[in-house]
């Protein structure tokens, strides 16, 4: 096998002290009575749980854990949280709202704001916000998109701590990918530079799960679920055609994880296409030529990402308003180029081409995305009544984890061309490298 690149800092130097949570000082407040579970300051989630030699095993590289302490550093009864959506849509999004207003006010806090439009509804000029109660979100968790909407784009971190104390807000809840963890940073390191105490908790959300330190994001299985939908209806389309080829097109400007999955669940993909993998249009078309000829159908799932060195030839990428690269529209391109390749050979070629990504992210999450997101609220409430901040809610080996901001604004996660998933589509598609 040839050797593979492998772009994700996965396993980087770690040292106990990058684990570390800023708190905002000691939990003075007896914890009420609650059904939560308490965490016990000490107790960890080792970084590592696969190993061979159990000398090596370093247990000080640990998350520590999301959740309730036996004490609080905010009475809640004293204070307001804040809540802001931002970046793209994801499954899930109002389950997350609903989930931190719900806790936060069975806690008895005073005041839930809802900020509007992503960092936005924080800014001095843009400033915007509702009061979020039981009966306002009630039911917003029975659609999808935000009910606070959402948007991109720098606020500056002054601007945001001006409109915070103005609404003696004590907790700011940023749900958002890694560009909101980043200004989040950003945000928590200018609080603690003016010795404020507000406390910063993220909850990640992307469906590209493309956040480093976390093994899912919430939205990421609903994405999945409906990126398979659509494949195995472009796999009816192209069995139903002579020489029928179905191009779906899937979210993922970094990384190809939705992609990778869609293609192991749905088991009718002939050929996936994803960012961390090169491949060159030559051997793609050999690839269709073959599976055509032999099998009357093809079906490609390529993510909008992938394929970029080949975009970038064509028209260089655009940043959106956040600074994310963007390239020109991978999934026209191919279907525009298979299509004049087999004009040229004068072959039959029925090309549908589907590119469901809105309609994948701005669904309602499934059960068991809409029962995380709701775990996620409670364990980010908690952790942020106990005095943690500058840290988000994370998930690592089927626990609630704290990971600071300093750790997953490190870079992004990516599929690892030698890990299992990749080499199982690997072993279920044909390879269009061009290296085989
Ligand atoms: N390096 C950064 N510093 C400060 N703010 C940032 C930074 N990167 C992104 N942001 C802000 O975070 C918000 C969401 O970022 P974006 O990349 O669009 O989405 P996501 O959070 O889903 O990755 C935007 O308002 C953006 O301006
Ligand atoms: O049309 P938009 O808002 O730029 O969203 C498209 C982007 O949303 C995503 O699905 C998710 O990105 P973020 O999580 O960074 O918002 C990307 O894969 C995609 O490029
Ligand atoms: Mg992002």
């Amino acid at each position: 096998m040839a050797a593979v690149q492998n772009q994700t800092p996965i396993l980087p130097k770690l040292n106990p002290t990058d684990f570390q949570i800023p708190t905002l000082g000691e939990c003075t407040f007896p914890t009420p009575p609650t059904r939560s579970e308490i965490i016990s300051e000490n107790e960890r989630i080792l970084y590592q749980s696969r190993f061979s030699d159990p000398s090596k095993l370093n247990p000080s590289l640990a998350f520590e854990v999301a959740g309730l302490r036996d004490h609080m550093f905010f009475d809640p009864h004293d204070i307001n949280v804040g809540i802001v959506t931002c970046g793209g849509l994801c499954p899930g999004l109002n389950d997350v709202i609903r989930a931190i207003t719900y806790s936060s006010l069975g806690y008895g806090v005073k005041k839930v704001y809802g900020f509007k439009f992503g960092y936005r509804g924080l800014s001095r000029q843009g400033r915007s916000y509702i009061l979020l109660d039981t009966k306002n979100v009630n039911t917003i968790h029975y659609i999808g998109g935000s009910f606070l909407g959402s948007s991109r784009g720098p606020v500056p971190p002054e601007e945001m701590i001006e409109t915070l104390k103005l609404l003696k807000i004590s907790v700011l809840f940023t749900i958002g990918g890694d560009g909101t963890q980043r200004g989040a940073k950003f945000l928590q390191d200018k609080i603690t530079e003016m010795g404020e105490k507000i406390s910063v908790i993220g909850i990640p959300k992307t469906i590209d799960n493309d956040i480093l330190y976390v093994d899912k994001t919430f939205g990421f299985d609903t994405a999945v679920e409906k990126a398979r939908e659509a494949i195995i209806c472009a796999h009816v389309e192209a069995k139903s055609a002579p020489h029928g080829l179905s191009i779906v097109k899937l979210m993922g400007r970094d990384s190809g994880f939705i992609s990778a999955k869609a293609t192991l669940a749905s088991g009718d993909v002939n050929i996936c296409l994803i960012p961390e993998e090169p491949f060159t249009l030559e051997a793609l078309f050999k690839a269709v030529e073959s599976r055509l000829l032999r099998q009357n159908h093809c079906v490609i799932v390529v993510a909008e990402g992938a394929g970029a060195e080949l975009m970038a030839k064509i028209q260089p990428p655009v940043k959106d308003a956040s600074g994310n690269l963007k390239g020109g529209d991978i999934g026209v391109f191919l279907k525009e180029q298979i299509q004049a390749h087999f004009k040229k050979l004068d072959m039959e070629c029925t090309t549908r081409y589907i590119d469901p990504s809105y309609t994948i992210r701005a669904c309602q999450p499934n059960a068991s995305d809409a029962a995380f997101c709701e775990e996620l609220g409670n364990k980010a409430v908690n952790s942020a009544l106990s005095g943690k901040t500058g840290c988000i809610v994370g998930f690592w080996n089927q626990q609630f984890t704290l990971v600071p901001f300093s750790l997953i604004t490190r870079g992004r996660k990516m599929v690892q061309l030698d890990e299992h998933m990749w080499c199982t589509v690997k072993a279920m598609t044909t390879d269009v490298t061009g290296r085989q």
